[in-house]
């Protein structure tokens, strides 16, 4: 065993605006009781636009669910039309941004350049990343999902000091996996995220890789959550579809209870 919180995140990518979001993260409050947080630590990754109103209800009821954005510039400010900057997120005391999700790296041609220089912003402002990896179906049939994937890594961690990247989360998501239904099987995800953590530990040391959180994405679901985290490599989930649906979000966050 592990002794490697758990982190149970919901990424809720272009869903629920900030009034969905009120009602949607006081449902989450109401549901999770306190001993939940002691296990698991648990997190919602709204639109931007949703961060002011679910930061006042975080702060306001003083609730142990953190949040985090879905991107963040690797610009500080200045003309960057759309982007919202490492220093906005922090001063909305984002605990985490998300980095280069395969959305951002399909539909904005994120490279793993770009996902270094974020993730240096993000630390720049005392922000985890949660930086994304995983391979499309392609690269997997051909066999080459652990080389494809840690690649990634390697570009997006150039020239980290091991004092940031000892806190950092790296999400495994294939992306076959993603919206699909196509859940990889607990196997597929162990392969991968073993393979991260040895990597970490060549990169840095065995140590550093020890204290790295994991997680597995692609259609995690209340039913096949437990499976997944049984895997000794895997400290946790990036929920999409399911994490729209308060109840199954729970139920995900409580797999110790199945
Ligand atoms: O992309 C994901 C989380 O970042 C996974 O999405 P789904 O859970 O909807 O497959």
């Amino acid at each position: 065993m592990s002794d490697r919180t758990p982190l149970m995140a919901g990424n809720w990518k272009m869903n629920l605006n900030h009034l969905e979001a009120i009602a949607h993260v006081q449902k989450l409050a109401f549901a999770l009781a306190d001993k939940d947080y002691d296990t698991v630590e648990v997190a919602v990754l709204p639109p931007f636009t949703d961060l002011r109103s679910v930061q006042t209800l975080v702060d306001g009821d003083k609730l142990k669910i953190k949040y985090g954005a879905q991107d963040i510039s690797a610009h500080d400010s200045g003309a960057y039309t759309g982007e919202i900057s490492g220093p906005m997120l922090a001063k909305l005391k984002c605990t985490y941004a998300t980095i280069g999700h395969s959305e951002r790296r399909q539909y904005h041609g994120e490279t793993d350049q770009v996902c270094n220089a974020k993730v240096k912003a993000a630390y720049k402002h005392g922000i985890t990343p949660i930086l994304c990896v995983g391979e499309g179906l392609e690269v997997r049939k051909a066999g080459q999902h652990v080389p494809h994937t840690l690649a990634q890594v390697d570009g997006a961690l150039e020239d980290l000091p091991a004092e940031q990247a000892e806190s950092i989360v790296i999400a495994y998501e294939p992306v076959w996996a993603i919206g699909t239904g196509e859940v990889a099987t607990p196997e597929d995800a162990q392969e991968v995220c073993s393979a991260i953590r040895k990597r970490l530990a060549e990169l840095y040391n065995k140590d550093l890789a020890d204290k790295v959180r994991i997680q597995y994405g692609g259609s995690v679901k209340a039913a096949n959550i437990a499976a997944i985290m049984a895997k000794p490599d895997v400290d946790g989930a990036l929920i999409g579809g399911a994490a729209l649906d308060a109840d199954e979000f729970v139920k995900i966050v409580r797999f110790r209870d199945q």
